[in-house]
């Protein structure tokens, strides 16, 4: 099981867009729509399942909300961080 990172090591590997939020990190994705944030909604899955890393997300008109902590952990791990990289490469 992956070990929580200090506070010092999640601002210093927090990714581009994300921010901390208590022991989640949380990014908005916007898009033009309904249609094309469900088509991020459904690659994030992907990844998510891929690396059995799997977080909260909230479809709105033009956005995704994605949140992610490790559960297992009862914080933030290296497997957020990991994740949350690997989403911005989807979107950005
Ligand atoms: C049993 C299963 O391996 C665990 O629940 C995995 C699956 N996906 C997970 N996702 C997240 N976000 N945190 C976890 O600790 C986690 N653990």
């Amino acid at each position: 099981m992956a070990d929580l990172l200090s506070d010092a090591e999640i601002s210093d590997r927090l990714p581009e867009e994300w921010t901390r939020d208590g022991d989640e990190i949380v990014r908005v994705f916007e898009f033009d729509g309904y249609l094309d944030a469900s088509g991020f909604l459904s690659a994030a899955a992907g990844l998510a399942e891929d690396a059995w890393h799997h977080p909260e997300m909230t479809i709105r008109w033009g956005e995704v909300e994605v949140r992610l902590t490790t559960h297992d952990a009862g914080g933030i791990t290296e497997n957020d961080i990991d994740l949350a990289e690997r989403l911005n490469g989807i979107h950005d």
